[in-house]
């Protein structure tokens, strides 16, 4: 064991092993050395005056003192968040993924205020008009008010026109009147709503003039500023515990006949005039879910980064754990000497690192389409939900996946909560569900796929992320394997194509059979979502490879090398997994499978010595990772034994349930 102050012998020995220089690949990772100084400024500012840290573990307090203490260091983190950071980072970008990051240093589950700031804010921005914004923003941002974001029901989560909740116009009060009419109505989920919030954005059926409008969203305050008493005719609470988030303050919200003013309906996308006239502003049905398609997008920075910190503590963990014997009487290899280790962590750094240039992919992709919808273009508004629905989907059932994999990767240790693997698979594998379920969201995507497979047919020229299939549409064959990542990534357009081809055909055929379309669909929805998986992952590897190209065009060689190992580690590693499909859809053979399985387990060897290298190219502060598995000193016995003093259960060395149960029930007879 190494003494307090020093850093674990073993990690020393992998850093000086590190052949590549690894402030170039965080600047990569980053997007650019300004990036780099300003995040580790936005750290400096929010982290070092230690006001995150708990005497006490998060997991060893009572639902109450969790809630309380999440809600203390919330106002900490509020505090410098509108002091001190915002100036750093101008206003408009206040949701920039450094600051969500940095908020982590604070909590180890789920701030009570995360929705006010990842969906109320970003709610008025998108759906209120410019008059509203000037109401409602700027006491947002300064937390005057705090707000939720209450969509889901008791009864509907995924089939929003679903919805229970309405909200009747009332010309003679100009007001909307919210009501709840069943059990089913009442809005369940909404984090920040059960204690915290006095507003929430709640999403409701419109009904003016006798007509139902479908579902609108409104802003509604919900308890009185001063008491933080519900409203008469307000209903709130928290829903109870949960796998994860048990921080988030998740709440339910019932109206009685609730008024609010009309100007409280967000009126940029619609709107109801005094007379009760309901005018359609936008060009788009779907715009009001607005701030789903954003919270979508920002979700694949979220599985990247979340996945950063998993990995990390993984692969130090597993240079600092020595475990069995390779030859009698040899000393115990590092676990991550290990090919099987191996295998379960690199992968995961290099689906960080796809996840991370994908999400910046994306994220600028979202950018433009807002661009064009503002000059009042909203012709590229299906290929953006298309995507963004894959692409959250994916990435976060992916990021779950590899967190869970390091999580067995750390062996015992790693299911302790000190590790903080537990606190970030409960939270990513929520991500899988929230925000839109997986299934749901690939079925999405398949619309769009099978409607540009239809286009193709009719020989028209599809928007760039489905262009692939004008091409494969031509080619009755099966597509020629070449082992290259080109070739890779042309094969699983291949697979994409053939399986939404076979979609078709299959609908079609249902069809012929006398289903209605709707059965039909119905009945393919297993190949379907199969299908647009298959597009989403051929999308990744296209941009993961195409971006990491772009990126280190004027890298050091030794950059380009490990990068490129890696790169290439994630395209073999997914030709592998899917071999079955390119089987089906490529001339590939066993042969060059066999071939695929000798490259990707050389890979694994050129990569070894730089794993820690590369996970410290995260550069995550040790507050970030709040674990003892994954500090950057690897002083991993040292912090589970500090660690155990701080549990409440060993601060007396008998507990009074001794004398209560334990020594009664010994005592008695049987
Ligand atoms: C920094 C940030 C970090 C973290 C984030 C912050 C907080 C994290 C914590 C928790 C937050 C959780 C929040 C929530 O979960 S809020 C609730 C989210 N709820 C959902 O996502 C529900 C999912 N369901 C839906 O999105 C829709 O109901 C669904 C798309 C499934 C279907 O909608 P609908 O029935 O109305 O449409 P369809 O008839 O199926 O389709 C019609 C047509 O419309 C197109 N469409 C659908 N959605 C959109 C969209 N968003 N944008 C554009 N177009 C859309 C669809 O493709 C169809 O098109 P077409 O085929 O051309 O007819
Ligand atoms: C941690 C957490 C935080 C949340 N925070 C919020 C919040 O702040 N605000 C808010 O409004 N909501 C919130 N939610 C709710 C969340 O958005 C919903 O749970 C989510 O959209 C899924 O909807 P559901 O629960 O109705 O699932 P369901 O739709 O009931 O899904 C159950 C199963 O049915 C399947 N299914 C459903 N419909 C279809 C279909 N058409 N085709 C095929 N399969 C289908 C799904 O794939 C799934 O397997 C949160 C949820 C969680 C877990």
């Amino acid at each position: 064991m190494s003494s307090k102050k020093e850093i674990n012998e073993d990690l020393v020995n992998e850093r000086r092993k590190c052949n590549f220089n690894i402030q170039e690949v965080t600047h990569i990772i980053d997007g650019g050395v300004e990036n780099t100084l300003q995040r580790k400024k936005i750290e400096d500012v929010a982290l070092n005056g230690g006001a995150s840290l708990d005497d006490v573990p998060e997991e060893c307090m009572n639902l109450r003192e969790r809630y309380e203490n999440a809600l203390r260091k919330s106002c900490v983190y509020a505090n410098i968040l509108r002091n001190e950071l915002l100036e750093i980072t101008g206003i408009e970008n206040f949701g920039t993924p450094v600051i969500r990051r940095t908020g982590d240093a604070f909590f180890k589950d789920i701030s009570p205020f995360m929705l006010h700031l990842g969906m109320f804010v970003p709610t008025i921005m998108g759906q209120c008009t410019a008059e509203q914004q000037g109401i409602w923003l700027p006491k947002a941002l300064d937390m005057q008010i705090i707000g939720a974001y209450a969509q889901t029901e008791l009864g509907h989560g995924t089939f929003i026109r679903g919805l229970e909740t309405t909200a009747t116009y009332d010309p003679k009060t100009k007001e909307f009147i919210l009501y709840s009419p069943t059990i089913t109505s009442y809005k369940w989920w909404a984090g920040g709503l059960g204690r915290t919030a006095n507003h929430c954005i709640v999403v409701a059926q419109l009904y003016t003039q006798g007509k139902c409008h479908g579902v609108h969203p409104f802003i509604v305050q919900i308890r009185d500023l001063d008491t933080h008493m519900p409203l008469p005719g307000i209903k709130v609470g928290e829903i109870g515990p949960r796998m994860g988030f048990n921080t988030a303050d998740n709440g339910f919200l019932g109206f009685n006949h609730f008024r609010i003013p009309r100007m409280n309906m967000m009126m940029k996308n619609a709107q109801v005039l005094e007379d009760g006239t309901y005018v359609k502003v936008a060009r788009h049905g779907k715009l009001t879910y607005g701030t789903m398609v954003f919270v979508r997008v920002t979700l694949v920075n979220e599985a990247s980064f979340n996945l950063s910190k998993a990995v990390t503590i993984a692969v130090r963990y597993s240079a600092v754990r020595r475990q069995s014997e390779l030859r009698p009487g040899s000393a115990e290899p590092q676990i991550l000497d290990y090919p099987t280790q191996q295998h379960k962590l690199f992968i995961c750094i290099a689906t960080a690192h796809a996840f991370q240039l994908t999400a910046n992919w994306l994220w600028h992709t979202f950018t433009v389409v807002q661009a064009e919808m503002r000059k009042g273009n909203i012709d590229t508004l299906p290929e953006l939900h298309a995507l963004s629905s894959c692409l959250k989907a994916v990435s976060t059932s992916d990021a779950a996946a590899c967190i869970e994999q390091c999580r067995f990767a750390c062996g015992g240790h790693g299911y302790m909560m000190s590790s903080n693997l537990p606190y970030l698979y409960s939270f990513v594998a929520a991500t899988r569900t929230y925000e839109g379920d997986y299934t749901v969201l690939l079925l999405q995507t398949a619309r769009y796929l099978v409607k540009a497979w239809e286009q193709a047919e009719a020989k028209k020229i599809v928007t760039p992320t489905v262009a692939y299939l004008n091409r494969c549409f031509d080619t009755n064959e099966k597509v020629a394997w070449t082992n290259s990542p080109e070739g890779i990534i042309k094969s699983f357009q291949a697979i994409a194509a053939g399986k939404i081809s076979l979609c078709v055909k299959n609908i079609r055929q249902r069809i012929k059979t006398g289903m209605d379309y709707e059965d039909a669909w119905l009945m393919t929805t297993v190949q379907l979502v199969s299908a647009a998986e298959a597009h989403c992952r051929s999308m990744i590897l296209d941009t993961y490879w195409n971006e990491m190209q772009r990126l280190t065009k004027t890298s050091s060689d030794n950059v380009k090398m490990v990068l490129y190992q890696l790169t290439t580690l994630y395209l073999v590693y997914w030709a592998l997994e899917k071999s079955g499909d390119l089987l089906r859809y490529t001339s590939i053979t066993e042969g060059d499978i066999d071939l695929l399985q000798k490259e990707y387990e050389d890979l694994l060897v050129k990569i070894r010595p730089n794993a820690v290298g590369l996970v410290d190219a995260f550069d995550l502060r040790d507050e970030i990772l709040r674990s003892t598995l994954g500090s950057y000193d690897g002083r991993v016995y040292e912090r589970l034994m500090e660690e155990v003093q701080k549990n409440p259960l060993n601060k007396v060395p008998v507990d009074p349930s001794f004398q209560k149960y334990l020594k009664p029930f010994m005592k008695s007879k049987i």
